[in-house]
């Protein structure tokens, strides 16, 4: 045991000079804190300090300490950074270390549940952990075909486990989202349910851990109380990414007490798809009266510049606590915008650049969308420059139905005998082939090319018949054909974009995106002399990027998402694609919330870098003329010295011309509304309150009343 003056000795002999912010942190006694940190803070650092501060100087048991984070790894790394730093020095007599609870919210839910249902003798199994049809995308893939009479495809599938962990996790019932983009949600989710309830063993899902859990702590006194007693100190790391349930789950068990060190940044919030909103910590005052709020807002990491630029920049985001990030380190370089006309001279800059580098583990290359790693990586492996591309895994380009479709028309054209390729293309060819042809088929030898065996059909009329033989011999032309000038002619002679088409339409699927996969195949097959080569290009590049992940601690540059590159940093950082559409990524009108975390998430990629940023964008993007992101020009502005919001808005307001029936607005007075008439110059606005009022759109323009949002 040591008093608090030897401990704090301790630290700074161990090389860690804890500001005044850091110790007051360390040393907060008894109630409910709440500590807001800006990007490079020191979070963890301060958490496992204050862990071995309560074990060594107020001497707490190890085992009344719990220690939440959201996400596996970092768990881990946080029992790792606390062992490395006090594995030994915090052990006391009767207790380890080993006994501090460091654990995700999801593993805590757990170990509730399943002593609740050993105690019902209910035997359960997770469903994440079935297999084939029995699994979870198995089940919900066989509901929604129940009830939409359609198959579901991949992207679905992701929007609907979303949807359902996103009901879950707000605690909110599946009728509010009839209107999601998912065909009879509420049907769907309320059959999911039903089928792991009647299971046998029952089955639950990693989001049923969340609410069964709250449940039993809510009905069951017995058990909350002995996790109340058990629990006296309870810290949660990057609280901007707790959900409403989770937060619950806390709240329930650190209460009455109110031990509860919360550890956040709202500004970091980024996954409110997964239902985390900043929102939660914002209210953190009501939910435990009495609380401490303190702030950590020396930035250890990055430059004076980086610092200043990101901070003025995420201060146009109004869903937040304000800070005044600031940094003692010595300057570096100004932030560099770099403009390109497309993403060609995009790759090239880049490709340049790290040429020049002598260590390319320093540098960071971030995108918002997985979809930019495939021509990155294409390029970065033509160029020789090793990679590391995080959660490659979660890539899904090279295994869509769309990328399949155009090899196996490119197949075909290898040889036209082949059924089982027929098979997977005829319902998107360019000329009618019915079931029973198929069946026909299939049960005859094929010794010659299937068009013309369909042509000598009695039955056949000579227009179909002539219909065949063209197909034919486009066929063969393709076989003939460069293989982007191929993937062109599938498109257009084989009329596959009207297949396409028809699939969106009747499907429900993005044409936009399924045109984005398309470009991008074509961007990779110029590269590549003949029909061959291309597909074993293809082979190639899916497997260097699974393969990639052994370069993690080699002289690689990394690769990553904005999302995934949460809590990371490197020298370097280039932020690739800033264009209006990926970041923010849709049309974010009258979604306010939802440019708050698009911009919150740029604010992310930013605050990566220590020494260097550099912020990309370009005139055209995926054969589209687009506009560079406004985050850029926020920057830009920010780093001239100006307010963005001030400019903006009052550039947003001289057009008037803009103000149209639909556009969500901002009235200086009146709040958000959405023009709901326009005759001549006068719009009506319904506003949000419920209320509705008329204005004159010169008036308005003249004296800046209202924006769009
Ligand atoms: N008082 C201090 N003096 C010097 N370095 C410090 C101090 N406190 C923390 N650091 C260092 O600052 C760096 C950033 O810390 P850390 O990664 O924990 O920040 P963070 O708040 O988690 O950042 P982010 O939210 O952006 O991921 C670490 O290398 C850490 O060792």
């Amino acid at each position: 045991m040591v008093n608090e003056k030897e401990f704090f000795a301790d630290i700074e002999k161990s090389g860690l000079n804890l500001t005044t912010q850091q110790k007051g942190a360390v040393i907060h006694d008894q109630g409910p804190l709440l500590l807001l940190a800006v990007p490079g803070a020191g979070k963890t650092t301060v958490l496992t300090v204050r862990i071995a501060y309560l074990i060594r100087v107020k001497r707490v048991d190890p085992r009344a300490i719990l220690c939440l984070t959201f996400g596996r790894a970092a768990a881990k790394e946080m029992r790792e950074r606390y062992m490395e730093r006090f594995g030994v020095k915090a052990d006391t007599e009767n207790q380890t270390n080993k006994e501090i609870q460091f654990s995700t919210i999801h593993s805590f839910a757990y170990e509730v549940v399943r002593s609740a249902f050993r105690q019902r003798d209910t035997r359960f199994e997770i469903i994440e952990e079935q297999k084939g049809p029995e699994s979870k995308t198995g089940v919900l893939r066989r509901i929604y075909e129940k009830h939409n009479a359609s198959a579901i495809t991949d992207e679905q599938l992701e929007g609907l486990q979303n949807t359902i962990c996103y009901v879950k996790n707000t605690l909110r019932q599946p009728e509010e989202f009839k209107k999601a983009d998912i065909k009879n949600f509420p049907l769907i989710y309320n059959d999911y349910e039903e089928y792991k309830r009647n299971s046998q063993p029952r089955l639950i899902d990693y989001d049923d851990m969340l609410s069964i859990a709250f449940q039993e702590l809510n009905e069951n006194t017995k058990r909350l109380e002995a996790y109340r007693k058990r629990f006296d100190y309870i810290l949660t790391d990057e609280s901007q990414d707790t959900s409403l349930l989770q937060h619950k789950i806390i709240e329930i068990v650190a209460k009455p007490q109110g031990n509860i060190f919360a550890v956040g940044d709202d500004d970091q919030s980024i996954f409110g798809f997964r239902a985390a909103e900043p929102e939660y910590l914002l209210n953190f005052e009501q939910t435990y009266p009495g609380a401490k709020i303190l702030r950590m807002e020396q930035n250890f990491r990055s430059t004076p510049q980086i610092v200043d630029a990101a901070r003025g920049f995420i201060r146009s985001n109004k869903l937040r606590f304000d800070k005044e990030m600031f940094t003692k380190n010595p300057a570096g370089d100004i932030l560099r915008i770099e403009h390109f006309t497309g993403i060609r001279e995009q790759y090239q800059f880049l490709i340049q650049e790290l040429r020049s580098q002598k260590d390319l583990s320093k540098i960071g290359v971030l995108y918002r969308n997985n979809l930019s790693a495939i021509c990155l990586a294409e390029e970065l492996s033509r160029a020789n420059i090793p990679f590391y591309m995080r959660e490659a895994g979660k890539q899904k380009f090279f295994s869509h139905w769309v990328i399949n479709d155009i090899l196996n028309f490119l197949r075909f054209s290898f040889s036209d005998k082949s059924l089982p390729i027929l098979e997977k293309i005829w319902s998107k060819l360019n000329c009618h082939i019915r079931k029973q042809q198929l069946d026909y088929l299939k049960q005859r030898a094929i010794d010659r090319s299937i068009f013309e065996i369909l042509a000598e059909q009695p039955e056949v009329t000579s227009k179909r018949k002539n219909e065949y033989l063209e197909l034919k011999k486009q066929f063969k032309v393709l076989n003939t054909l460069p293989p982007a000038k191929a993937i062109r002619f599938i498109r257009s002679q084989l009329e596959y974009d009207k297949a396409i088409e028809r699939i969106c339409d009747s499907l429900g699927f993005s044409e936009e995106y399924i045109g984005i996969l398309l470009d991008i195949l074509i961007s990779i097959a110029q590269n590549e002399p003949a029909i061959v080569e291309f597909a074993k290009r293809l082979t190639f590049l899916e497997e260097q990027m699974k393969l990639s992940y052994k370069n993690k601690h080699s002289n690689a540059v990394t690769l990553s998402t904005m999302h995934s590159a949460k809590g990371l940093e490197w020298e370097q950082v280039y932020l690739l694609d800033l264009v209006e559409g990926v970041i923010p990524e849709n049309d974010q009108r009258g979604q306010k919330e939802l440019l708050e975390e698009e911009r919150r998430l740029f604010y992310v990629g930013m605050t990566r870098a220590k020494q260097h940023l550099t912020l990309c964008s370009m005139d055209y993007y995926n054969n589209k003329h687009v506009k560079s992101s406004r985050f850029v020009r926020e920057t830009s502005l920010v780093m001239k010295g100006e307010n963005p919001e001030e400019v903006i808005q009052k550039e947003t307001v001289t057009m008037t011309s803009d103000l149209g029936v639909g556009l969500v607005i901002e009235h200086r007075t009146f709040g958000e509304g959405i023009i709901a008439k326009e005759d001549g110059n006068m719009i009506l606005v319904h506003f949000k309150d419920g209320s509705q009022r008329s204005f004159m759109k010169d008036i308005c323009e003249k004296q800046n009343l209202i924006w769009a949002v």
